[in-house]
């Protein structure tokens, strides 16, 4: 019997047999799968990586949260398409939805359950906990990795000794929430960066709704000096200064300081997750956000998919942020992100101060 078809026919005899649930937890201990019930609901799935091959800490952290960034997606997409979206305003101009906190919710307590030792913040706080039924199905959470071929990269010697105690996983379940309550769902983002030493060591953009061949959502994995995939890398055009800036959250200080950079063009999108998209795919030469506003989770998993492709991300005074697990939420020194092969250092020198 291929693992396929066990799968299948265990989770056909769990719908139909509630009293399964013990026989089968001893079958699969003795298989690659497992019974269990994840916020409130009984499913069946193969044991996620996290738990279950050998590949080095690193890639089974990234090809983890691959699968929960998809997984979260299909949350998202399932909220909005409730029609109930619970909008609360955290503070000013600082929105949070139904979406944030399921999304949220999945995707903490499955990091949690796979790496138990790491550290993981989110966005919306600990005390998140939301009712997931009806949001998750085992459609949903396939039990095959996103993309099998990460747990077979090779990795440096440095990144081969990283523990569990001194990774800090930060969590946006739900980046653009802003546009996201106006329908504007193409700037929408998930995002999971995985921080070791205080520096981003892999990142995981999903679009919930980015559609090609029918498929719903995209998940994009970078993790520098090993590799990246889920896009092709595109140069920006030659000739042309294109940047990429907040739509929601300007002021006179970003204002100016674009001015001073004498664009080309400009385009306002929302979400961070979403400009760096714009860079990777060569849509814009720069991100500029000369303001504080964005936070660690929302330029982490940036931050490492961009620098996988030879890109750059700091504060506005070229200094890389820091990521370890009791720094500063608020990223002070605003945002310069620049594409593969632009000069990072001419928008630094070319800034007011
Ligand atoms: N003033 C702010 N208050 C709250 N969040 C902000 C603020 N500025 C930026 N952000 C976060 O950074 C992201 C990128 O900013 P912008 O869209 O303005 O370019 C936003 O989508 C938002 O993330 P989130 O939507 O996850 O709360
Ligand atoms: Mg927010
Ligand atoms: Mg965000
Ligand atoms: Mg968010």
């Amino acid at each position: 019997m291929t693992a396929q078809i066990l799968y299948e026919q265990i989770g056909r005899l769990a719908a139909r047999h509630q009293s399964t649930l013990k026989i089968l937890v001893l079958v699969t201990k003795q298989s690659s799968f497992q019974a269990h019930r994840f916020c409130g609901i009984r499913y069946y799935s193969k044991m996620s990586v996290g738990e279950s091959t050998n590949a080095p800490l690193l890639l089974r952290l990234v090809s983890e949260a691959c699968t929960t960034a998809n997984t979260a997606g299909s949350i998202v997409r399932k909220v909005l398409l409730s029609g109930e979206l619970g909008v609360v305003d955290k503070g000013v101009n600082d929105l949070q939805t139904k979406a944030d906190r399921c999304a949220q919710y999945y995707i903490v307590q499955r990091l949690k359950r796979c790496f138990p030792k790491a550290t993981i913040i989110g966005e919306e706080g600990d005390d998140v906990s939301e009712n997931l039924e009806g949001l998750l199905s085992p459609a949903t959470t396939p039990p095959e990795p996103l993309f099998p071929e990460i747990l077979n990269k090779s990795v440096p010697e440095k990144l081969l000794s990283i523990s569990e105690e001194n990774v800090v996983i930060w969590v946006d379940p739900l980046d653009g929430t802003q546009e996201f309550t106006k329908g504007l769902v193409g700037h929408v983002t998930t995002l999971i960066g995985i921080a070791v030493d205080a520096r981003p060591v892999g990142g995981v953009i999903h679009q919930p709704f980015y559609e090609a061949d029918g498929v719903k959502g995209r998940t994009m994995y970078g993790i520098p000096e090993v590799g990246h995939g889920g896009f092709t890398v595109t140069p920006p055009p030659e000739g042309k200064r294109i940047i990429t800036t907040t739509r929601s959250h300007s002021n006179q200080r970003v204002e100016a300081t674009l001015a001073a950079l004498q664009p080309d063009e400009i385009l306002r999108v929302g979400g961070a997750g979403h400009k760096a998209v714009l860079l990777i795919e060569g849509r814009a030469h720069a991100y500029v956000f000369a303001s504080p506003g964005c936070k660690k989770w929302d330029t982490c998993a940036p931050e490492a998919v961009l620098v996988s492709i030879g890109g750059i991300l700091t504060d506005m005074d070229g200094i890389p942020y820091r990521y370890s697990k009791d720094v500063e939420h608020v990223n002070q020194g605003g945002l310069l992100a620049t594409a593969p092969g632009v000069d990072h250092s001419w928008y630094l020198k070319s800034i007011p101060k």
